[in-house]
Protein backbone atom coordinates (compact mmCIF):
# COMPACT_ATOMS: atom_id res chain seq x y z
CA UNK A 1 0.00 0.00 0.00
CA UNK A 2 1.23 3.58 -0.97
CA UNK A 3 -0.08 6.40 1.38
CA UNK A 4 -2.90 8.59 0.26
CA UNK A 5 -1.35 11.58 -1.79
CA UNK A 6 -2.07 15.35 -1.48
CA UNK A 7 -1.89 15.58 -4.96
CA UNK A 8 -2.69 12.75 -7.99
CA UNK A 9 -1.63 13.83 -11.12
CA UNK A 10 -2.92 11.39 -14.33
CA UNK A 11 -1.78 10.64 -17.50
CA UNK A 12 -4.65 10.72 -20.39
CA UNK A 13 -3.96 8.61 -23.23
CA UNK A 14 -4.09 5.31 -21.92
CA UNK A 15 -5.10 5.97 -18.33
CA UNK A 16 -8.19 7.73 -18.71
CA UNK A 17 -9.36 7.95 -22.17
CA UNK A 18 -8.55 5.41 -25.09
CA UNK A 19 -7.38 7.62 -28.03
CA UNK A 20 -6.55 4.79 -29.93
CA UNK A 21 -9.76 4.52 -32.25
CA UNK A 22 -9.87 8.29 -33.24
CA UNK A 23 -6.27 8.97 -33.72
CA UNK A 24 -5.82 5.63 -36.08
CA UNK A 25 -8.92 6.71 -38.11
CA UNK A 26 -7.28 10.55 -38.09
CA UNK A 27 -3.77 8.75 -39.53
CA UNK A 28 -5.73 6.53 -41.97
CA UNK A 29 -6.94 9.33 -43.58
CA UNK A 30 -3.88 11.63 -43.30
CA UNK A 31 -1.92 9.02 -45.21
CA UNK A 32 -4.57 8.30 -47.50
CA UNK A 33 -4.26 12.25 -48.16
CA UNK A 34 -0.78 11.41 -49.17
CA UNK A 35 -1.22 8.15 -50.80
CA UNK A 36 0.62 6.16 -48.62
CA UNK A 37 -1.10 3.16 -47.19
CA UNK A 38 -3.07 2.71 -43.77
CA UNK A 39 -2.11 1.42 -41.20
CA UNK A 40 -3.63 -0.92 -38.35
CA UNK A 41 -4.88 -0.16 -34.92
CA UNK A 42 -2.69 -2.24 -32.94
CA UNK A 43 0.32 -0.69 -34.86
CA UNK A 44 -1.02 3.05 -33.71
CA UNK A 45 -1.53 1.81 -30.05
CA UNK A 46 2.44 1.09 -29.82
CA UNK A 47 3.29 4.24 -31.17
CA UNK A 48 0.84 6.78 -29.04
CA UNK A 49 2.48 8.37 -26.20
CA UNK A 50 4.77 10.91 -27.09
CA UNK A 51 2.95 12.92 -28.24
CA UNK A 52 1.12 13.72 -32.05
CA UNK A 53 3.80 15.05 -34.31
CA UNK A 54 5.87 11.86 -33.19
CA UNK A 55 2.72 9.57 -33.64
CA UNK A 56 2.80 11.37 -37.46
CA UNK A 57 6.48 10.42 -37.96
CA UNK A 58 6.07 6.86 -36.92
CA UNK A 59 3.13 6.39 -38.60
CA UNK A 60 4.55 8.03 -41.62
CA UNK A 61 7.61 5.44 -41.93
CA UNK A 62 5.63 2.74 -40.48
CA UNK A 63 8.81 1.84 -37.61
CA UNK A 64 8.66 3.73 -34.23
CA UNK A 65 12.25 4.95 -34.10
CA UNK A 66 12.07 6.25 -37.62
CA UNK A 67 12.05 9.72 -39.07
CA UNK A 68 10.63 10.11 -42.39
CA UNK A 69 12.12 12.98 -44.83
CA UNK A 70 11.19 16.71 -43.85
CA UNK A 71 9.02 18.02 -47.02
CA UNK A 72 6.65 14.03 -46.25
CA UNK A 73 6.65 15.45 -42.64
CA UNK A 74 6.06 19.20 -43.45
CA UNK A 75 3.23 18.07 -45.77
CA UNK A 76 1.96 15.43 -43.54
CA UNK A 77 1.58 17.60 -40.15
CA UNK A 78 -0.94 20.17 -41.10
CA UNK A 79 -3.15 17.26 -42.51
CA UNK A 80 -3.41 15.32 -39.31
CA UNK A 81 -3.35 18.86 -37.50
CA UNK A 82 -6.45 19.47 -38.90
CA UNK A 83 -8.22 16.23 -39.11
CA UNK A 84 -7.57 15.61 -35.17
CA UNK A 85 -8.94 19.06 -34.54
CA UNK A 86 -12.04 17.77 -35.89
CA UNK A 87 -11.96 14.12 -35.47
CA UNK A 88 -10.26 13.73 -31.90
CA UNK A 89 -13.38 13.16 -29.37
CA UNK A 90 -16.15 10.69 -31.94
CA UNK A 91 -14.57 6.81 -31.27
CA UNK A 92 -12.78 7.95 -27.82
CA UNK A 93 -13.90 6.40 -24.61
CA UNK A 94 -13.65 6.92 -21.25
CA UNK A 95 -11.93 3.88 -19.45
CA UNK A 96 -14.04 1.98 -17.05
CA UNK A 97 -13.14 2.74 -13.37
CA UNK A 98 -12.06 5.81 -14.15
CA UNK A 99 -15.08 7.98 -12.83
CA UNK A 100 -15.28 5.72 -9.50
CA UNK A 101 -11.52 6.24 -9.51
CA UNK A 102 -11.58 10.20 -9.29
CA UNK A 103 -14.67 10.43 -7.03
CA UNK A 104 -12.84 8.16 -4.82
CA UNK A 105 -9.74 10.43 -4.59
CA UNK A 106 -11.50 13.96 -4.44
CA UNK A 107 -13.75 12.53 -1.66
CA UNK A 108 -10.73 12.03 0.28
CA UNK A 109 -9.48 15.74 -0.23
CA UNK A 110 -7.02 14.46 -2.90
CA UNK A 111 -5.78 17.76 -5.46
CA UNK A 112 -6.16 16.36 -8.90
CA UNK A 113 -4.13 17.16 -12.03
CA UNK A 114 -4.03 15.92 -15.35
CA UNK A 115 -0.60 15.45 -17.26
CA UNK A 116 -0.57 14.30 -20.54
CA UNK A 117 2.07 14.35 -23.73
CA UNK A 118 -0.95 15.42 -26.08
CA UNK A 119 -0.71 19.17 -27.40
CA UNK A 120 -3.11 21.32 -25.76
CA UNK A 121 -5.38 22.29 -28.70
CA UNK A 122 -6.39 18.93 -28.71
CA UNK A 123 -6.10 17.52 -24.86
CA UNK A 124 -8.82 20.36 -23.19
CA UNK A 125 -11.56 19.34 -26.13
CA UNK A 126 -11.03 16.00 -25.77
CA UNK A 127 -11.31 16.27 -21.70
CA UNK A 128 -14.79 18.17 -22.17
CA UNK A 129 -16.14 16.56 -24.73
CA UNK A 130 -15.65 12.97 -21.96
CA UNK A 131 -16.86 15.13 -19.60
CA UNK A 132 -13.33 15.07 -17.59
CA UNK A 133 -12.31 18.51 -17.49
CA UNK A 134 -14.44 19.62 -14.53
CA UNK A 135 -12.70 17.04 -12.73
CA UNK A 136 -9.07 18.53 -12.77
CA UNK A 137 -7.86 21.71 -11.18
CA UNK A 138 -4.83 21.86 -13.10
CA UNK A 139 -4.10 20.34 -17.03
CA UNK A 140 -0.69 20.25 -18.36
CA UNK A 141 -0.01 19.39 -21.94
CA UNK A 142 2.61 18.29 -23.85
CA UNK A 143 3.27 21.97 -25.28
CA UNK A 144 2.67 23.70 -22.18
CA UNK A 145 6.15 23.66 -20.81
CA UNK A 146 9.43 23.58 -22.75
CA UNK A 147 9.90 20.11 -21.65
CA UNK A 148 7.25 16.63 -21.73
CA UNK A 149 7.62 13.52 -20.05
CA UNK A 150 9.56 11.95 -19.41
CA UNK A 151 10.66 14.88 -18.12
CA UNK A 152 10.12 15.37 -14.46
CA UNK A 153 9.19 19.32 -15.13
CA UNK A 154 5.42 19.06 -15.77
CA UNK A 155 4.74 17.36 -12.69
CA UNK A 156 7.43 18.89 -10.64
CA UNK A 157 5.36 22.02 -12.46
CA UNK A 158 2.20 20.86 -11.10
CA UNK A 159 3.19 20.06 -7.33
CA UNK A 160 4.80 23.52 -7.15
CA UNK A 161 1.45 24.90 -8.73
CA UNK A 162 -0.32 23.32 -5.25
CA UNK A 163 2.56 23.91 -3.41
CA UNK A 164 2.55 20.11 -2.05
CA UNK A 165 6.31 18.53 -1.79
CA UNK A 166 6.83 15.81 -4.22
CA UNK A 167 7.02 12.80 -1.80
CA UNK A 168 3.24 13.70 -1.15
CA UNK A 169 2.21 13.38 -4.77
CA UNK A 170 1.66 10.60 -7.05
CA UNK A 171 1.49 9.98 -11.08
CA UNK A 172 -0.48 7.56 -11.97
CA UNK A 173 -0.04 6.76 -16.06
CA UNK A 174 0.25 3.74 -18.48
CA UNK A 175 3.92 4.32 -19.76
CA UNK A 176 7.37 3.98 -19.34
CA UNK A 177 7.57 7.90 -19.75
CA UNK A 178 5.07 8.00 -16.91
CA UNK A 179 7.44 5.71 -14.80
CA UNK A 180 10.20 7.88 -15.19
CA UNK A 181 8.91 11.06 -15.08
CA UNK A 182 7.79 10.13 -11.95
CA UNK A 183 11.06 8.89 -10.49
CA UNK A 184 12.86 11.90 -11.54
CA UNK A 185 10.39 13.95 -9.94
CA UNK A 186 10.56 12.57 -6.70
CA UNK A 187 6.42 10.58 -7.08
CA UNK A 188 5.07 7.40 -5.72
CA UNK A 189 3.69 5.90 -9.53
CA UNK A 190 0.38 3.89 -10.28
CA UNK A 191 0.10 1.95 -13.60
CA UNK A 192 -3.16 0.66 -15.40
CA UNK A 193 -2.13 -2.75 -16.52
CA UNK A 194 -4.76 -1.84 -19.82
CA UNK A 195 -2.94 1.05 -20.99
CA UNK A 196 -0.75 1.26 -24.10
CA UNK A 197 3.26 1.46 -22.98
CA UNK A 198 4.47 0.96 -26.57
CA UNK A 199 3.57 -2.85 -26.63
CA UNK A 200 5.27 -3.54 -23.54
CA UNK A 201 4.41 -5.31 -20.09
CA UNK A 202 4.48 -1.96 -18.05
CA UNK A 203 5.38 -4.14 -14.99
CA UNK A 204 8.99 -4.26 -16.37
CA UNK A 205 9.47 -0.58 -15.75
CA UNK A 206 8.77 -1.64 -12.15
CA UNK A 207 6.07 0.94 -11.12
CA UNK A 208 5.15 1.27 -7.21
CA UNK A 209 1.86 -0.58 -8.01
CA UNK A 210 0.37 -1.94 -11.58
CA UNK A 211 -4.03 -2.00 -10.92
CA UNK A 212 -6.24 -3.05 -13.78
CA UNK A 213 -9.64 -0.66 -12.81
CA UNK A 214 -8.77 2.85 -11.35
CA UNK A 215 -11.79 1.80 -9.48
CA UNK A 216 -9.11 -0.27 -7.14
CA UNK A 217 -7.96 2.81 -5.97
CA UNK A 218 -9.26 1.39 -2.01
CA UNK A 219 -6.51 -1.57 -2.79
CA UNK A 220 -3.34 0.67 -3.20
CA UNK A 221 -3.92 4.35 -0.84
CA UNK A 222 -3.79 3.38 2.59
CA UNK A 223 -6.74 6.06 3.67
CA UNK A 224 -5.75 9.19 6.44
O1 LIG B 1 1.25 10.84 -26.99
C1 LIG B 1 0.32 11.60 -26.71
O2 LIG B 1 -0.13 12.43 -27.53
C2 LIG B 1 -0.31 11.58 -25.34
O3 LIG B 1 0.14 10.60 -24.48
P1 LIG B 1 -0.18 10.60 -22.89
O4 LIG B 1 -1.55 11.23 -22.65
O5 LIG B 1 -0.19 9.14 -22.59
O6 LIG B 1 0.93 11.37 -22.23
MG1 LIG C 1 -0.41 7.45 -21.55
Amino acid sequence: MLPLPELALIDLDGTLIDSVPDLTWCVNAMLRELGLPERSESAVRRWVGNGVERLVERALVDDIEGMPEADLRARAMPVFMELYAAHGAERSRVYPGVEDGLTYLADRGVRLGCVTNKAERFTLPLLEALGLRARFELVVSGDSLPERKPSPRPLLYAAEHFRVAPSACTMIGDSRSDVAAARAAGFTIVCVSYGYNHGKDIRDERPDVVIDSLADFAQVFAAG
